[in-house]
């Protein structure tokens, strides 16, 4: 049997990460980056012509002051100070553009990201979504792939490729001006990346902790949003009120533990290493500087390039952490992207010629290791209709979902007109089967929308409300204010459980579809409104397969045939009149609802 895929969760996928964070990033970008190389270029060289100016500026202060205290040549104090004034003309354009360069190559990489990974997720097989959380597979798309483009492509990758130059080339220019002041500063940089990475190292648990916090801080919210009503109905406000608090609590106390460190190593490590660097270069500087082997102006431009090269440094170090969470972001896309799709388009393109028979061979399927059905066996015909009836969690759903691929057979076969539905394309066999299933999902959109959700071909308005007549939807549509341009809420919170039931039986038949499963799909209506839909699925007699799943024993009465499930297992299978007389189960559930007290269905 073909086992369902686990995917971890967050917390389970932090502790096995290992490695250095820089060369996931790098293996997981690199090809990201590709489509973009000369965007990326462009931008390098705008941020080259910045750093240029930044370190152009030291030099045209320093030969300002030696004019001005050496030579006192005053006309080359003005050139000094108007081509200082220029440069950050210069520059302050300059920044914007790379501004703009580097935000769009990260934006540009977030989308690229979040495209390549919905359409990856919108593809995964149903037993993923089942084992994952929503707000999961939300955070990965939303949060971690904006994480790894937005933010760390457009304001750490970039301008640390270029901090990189930056440093170097302030280090040679230090070196230049006064090789043994310059060398010096340089000295306190060992301490600070030692300081820095034990930071850091303690830093990564924290990250990971965060990220886990607040992926489940997103799926808490999501959770107590969605199930508001049964929240309110409980009266359990109070309680989620607590659950909340606990999870403030937890986040305070991760927050302030990250934000600190970051803010050690970004503000009060810099600013330390800063001044021990300005301290060597003043010391030292000053000392050379009464000895008259340097000029003030030298003094003042090394002093600028130590603040410049420390600034640089602690915004490298920093980016350590940066490069710590968007490593664990891209690991958690990865993960899903390595899931393999749903079948990917395998099998035939085009449906068996027929008009809808459906087969299902001694059929056994499990979720993971739990037998659902077993050795399931029976047909239906083009024209008939099938009701399945038994006991709750019994499987009658499970064999619905199989018709549709939803999950792979453990073993045996459903044959749709004689040809193995595992032969053909999901896609093509689920355009040609209706489905209404007892979890009706609508769209937060108008009835119209939601009636024609998914149609491939254009169908006339004409018909669509003569299908909406027949299902007993334009009756309640009439009465609205907007009518089928109404908004029905999030998963159509506007509307009764019986006027949603319509409209997704409506959006089936539209389909028209050769098979219609329909799983307790007339459960939420009243007596008059499922007999008015019952007649319209007799009527459709002639050609459509037609499956019911049924609670209520009134909806299977005029049945072709009912098959009655426990346990996975089919027990019992004939016509309605038949099996009552068995006196089996079918019969005794009968008995329980007390069908007419008593009195026999019509053979
Ligand atoms: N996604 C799933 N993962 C694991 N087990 C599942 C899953 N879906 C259903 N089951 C289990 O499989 C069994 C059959 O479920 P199924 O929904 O097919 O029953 P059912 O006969 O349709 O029930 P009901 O009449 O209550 O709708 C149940 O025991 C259920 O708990």
């Amino acid at each position: 049997m073909r086992s369902i895929p686990r995917l971890s969760g967050g917390e389970e996928r932090m502790d096995r990460k290992t490695g250095s964070s820089f060369r996931i990033v790098f293996r997981h970008l690199l090809p990201e980056l590709r489509p973009y190389i000369w965007a990326i270029l462009f931008s390098l060289s705008i941020t080259g012509l910045v750093i240029s100016a930044d370190l152009l500026q030291p030099l045209l202060f320093k030969q300002l002051l030696d004019a001005a205290t050496l030579s006192m040549n005053y006309p080359v104090v003005i050139q000094c100070l108007l081509f200082l004034l220029g440069l950050v003309c210069v520059r302050s354009v300059l920044s914007y553009w790379e501004i703009f360069a580097r935000s769009k190559v990260g934006e540009s990489i977030s989308a690229q990201l979040r495209r390549k990974t919905f359409e990856h997720v919108i593809h995964l097989p149903l037993p993923i979504f089942h084992e994952m959380e929503d707000s999961a597979l939300v955070h990965r798309i939303m949060h971690d792939c904006g994480e790894v483009g937005r933010v760390y492509i457009s304001s750490k990758l970039l301008p640390m490729i270029a901090q990189v130059i930056q440093v170097l080339a302030l280090i040679g220019f230090l070196i230049a001006l006064n090789w043994q002041v310059g060398l010096a500063s340089l000295l306190v940089f060992p301490l600070g990346w030692l300081i820095s990475r034990g930071v850091t190292h303690r830093s990564h648990a924290q990250v990971i902790r965060l990220r886990t916090l607040v992926e489940r801080g997103h799926g808490m919210l999501q959770e107590i949003f969605s199930c508001i009503r049964e929240v309110r109905a409980v009266g359990n406000e109070a309680g989620e009120m607590r659950r909340w608090d606990n999870w403030l609590q937890d986040y305070g106390r991760v927050i302030s533990r990250t934000t600190t460190q970051h803010h050690f190593i970004r503000g009060t490590l810099s600013r330390l290493i800063d001044w021990i660097g300005l301290c060597v270069v003043f010391g030292w500087g000053g000392w050379q500087l009464l000895g008259h082997h340097m000029t003030v102006g030298t003094l003042l431009a090394m002093s600028l390039y130590v603040q410049q090269l420390y600034t640089t440094l602690s915004a490298l170090l920093s980016g350590r952490l940066e490069t710590i969470e968007v490593a664990n972001a891209l690991e958690a896309i990865q993960n899903i992207l390595q899931r393999p799709r749903e079948w990917p388009d395998q099998g035939q393109q085009a449906l068996p010629a027929g008009d809808g028979h459906l087969e299902f061979e001694d059929i056994s399927f499990s979720y993971q290791d739990t037998p659902t059905i077993k050795q399931v066996s029976f047909h239906s015909a083009p024209g008939q209709m099938t009701g399945i009836v038994g006991p709750t969690g019994s499987g009658k759903s499970t064999l619905m979902h199989l018709c549709l691929r939803f999950y792979p057979v453990a073993a045996g076969k459903i044959l749709l007109d004689g040809q193995d539905i595992a032969e053909i394309a999901p896609h093509v066999l689920r355009q040609h089967i209706g489905l209404v299933s007892q979890d009706i999902q609508l769209w937060n959109t108008t009835i119209r929308e939601n009636l024609l959700y998914g149609l491939q071909t254009e169908v006339p308005w004409e018909r669509v409300i003569e299908v909406c007549q027949k299902t007993c939807v334009d009756a309640f549509v009439r009465h609205l204010p907007q009518e089928y341009e109404t908004v029905v809420g999030s998963r159509g919170v506007k509307l009764s459980g019986g006027e949603k039931q319509r409209i997704a039986l409506a959006r089936a038949l539209l389909r028209d579809p050769k098979i219609l499963l329909l799983d307790e799909a007339t459960s939420a209506l009243d007596a008059l409104t499922e007999r008015a839909i019952t007649n319209v699925l007799l009527q459709m007699g002639e050609k459509k397969n037609r499956l019911l799943v049924a609670h209520r024993l009134a909806t299977v009465q005029s049945a072709d045939q009912v098959i009655v499930i426990a346990n996975g297992k089919i027990v019992e299978a004939g016509d309605p009149h038949s099996l009552y007389k068995q006196n089996g189960m079918y019969a005794t559930l009968y008995h329980i609802q007390k069908l007419g007290e008593g009195v026999p269905p019509r053979s």
